[in-house]
């Protein structure tokens, strides 16, 4: 066993890969040989590989879809060849522990890690836990929740909740980073719209209808998802992104209130820098309808309003964003009492406790 090696795995949306980004910096700064298990091409690869100080594997994963594919005959195959490489690999570089945030690549690998007697933690984000933290939670040694509800979905003895882990350049943003890159001005407030990691059609849609009335009364920054930029539309005040990664910071620095799916990552990350936002939800047709828990969760903590993704127009959202704008400070007061049961430092410290 090498005296200093880590392996993080987890993939598939950037909701999946985030919190490994915010635990490895530390691992890399202590000396620690920090290797990260992904899919060959999902987003986790555009975000971690080549990051200085992490070895990046690409396997092959399986996803279960919610559409019959003819993909869906393969997956078993692709999973199976998925666990024979993470085993591989774990044998090869012989961690002393497994940090895994979820998502499809993630399964096999804390499986592997089982079959090779190494230590696994893993790391449940939503409101209830999908199906591959599921299967993987029968494996791993401890489970580590955001939402302390989520508890209850989960082997008792395994699990401990530790609240938002958030990485920390969030809360370093520069607002005046911010009006350089997008050329907007102080002289109206500012409204950040992110549809989730991928952006969100019906976010987009309603977005750009409601811009004549939106921009009357403040400036908006649209992160669209990629390829989901509208290159004819060129107003003032509106600037759009299709997905941005060091200058998210600055972008939230300067953002006075958020609209956003209901992602667990980036609702925390919300709730963490005392942005008051508006919540459209991926509805249950569309997903296994964790988002609409995790916004219920923020509504019920006056964190929150919630607005379903099947009333979204340019009406009420234009409606829902001045509701949010004018109560800002009573969803900031709400938001103020927010404590993570755990911090950074802690959950660092129960990795290196679990560690061979
Ligand atoms: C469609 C889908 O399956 N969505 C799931 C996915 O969402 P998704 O991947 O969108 O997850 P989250 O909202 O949890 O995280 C998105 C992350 O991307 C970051 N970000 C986003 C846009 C951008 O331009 N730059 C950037 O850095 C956010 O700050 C956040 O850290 O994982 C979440 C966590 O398991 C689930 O709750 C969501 O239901």
């Amino acid at each position: 066993m090498s005296q200093k090696t880590i392996v993080f795995t987890g993939g598939g949306t950037a909701g999946h890969v985030v919190v490994n980004l915010a635990i490895m910096p530390e691992f890399i700064r202590e000396g620690f040989d920090v290797h990260y298990i992904g899919s060959y091409e999902g987003i986790e690869r555009d975000l971690v590989d080549g990051m200085e100080g992490v070895t990046y594997h690409g396997i092959a994963t399986g996803k279960l879809r919610r559409y019959m594919s003819v993909e869906n005959m393969k997956d078993p195959f692709r999973v199976l060849k998925g666990l024979g490489q993470a085993r591989r690999l774990l044998k090869q570089l012989k961690p002393r522990v497994v940090f895994s945030k979820g998502g499809f690549v993630s399964t096999p690998v804390v499986m592997a890690s089982r079959l090779t007697g190494v230590p696994s933690i893993i790391h449940e984000s939503d409101y209830t836990p999908g199906l591959a933290n599921k299967i993987a939670s029968k494996f791993a040694r401890h489970i580590l929740t955001t939402f302390p509800e989520t508890n209850q979905h989960l082997p008792e003895k395994k699990v401990v909740n530790v609240g938002a882990i958030v990485r920390e350049e969030l809360f370093a943003g520069d607002s005046e980073q911010a009006l350089a890159m997008t050329g907007l001005s102080r002289d109206k407030p500012t409204v950040l719209v992110m549809g989730g990691s991928a952006g969100a059609a019906s976010i987009n849609q309603a977005v750009r209808q409601a811009l004549p009335d939106l921009l009357k009364q403040y400036h908006v920054i649209h992160l669209c998802g990629k390829e989901k930029r509208d290159d004819t539309i060129n107003q003032p005040g509106y600037v759009q992104y299709e997905y941005v990664t060091d200058e998210l910071k600055d972008l939230l620095a300067l953002a006075d209130v958020v609209v956003s799916r209901a992602g667990a990552n980036a609702i925390f990350e919300f709730l963490a820098l005392k942005k008051p936002m508006l919540l459209i939800p991926l509805s249950k047709q569309a997903s296994r309808g964790d988002q609409l828990l995790n916004a219920e969760s923020f509504n019920k903590r006056g964190y929150a309003d919630v607005l379903e993704d099947e009333e979204v127009d340019a009406t009420s959202l234009t409606d829902a964003v001045n509701r949010l704008y004018e109560n800002r400070e009573t969803y900031q007061e709400y938001m103020a009492s927010y404590q993570p049961q755990k911090t950074k430092d802690d959950v660092i410290d129960m990795i290196k406790q679990t560690m061979l």
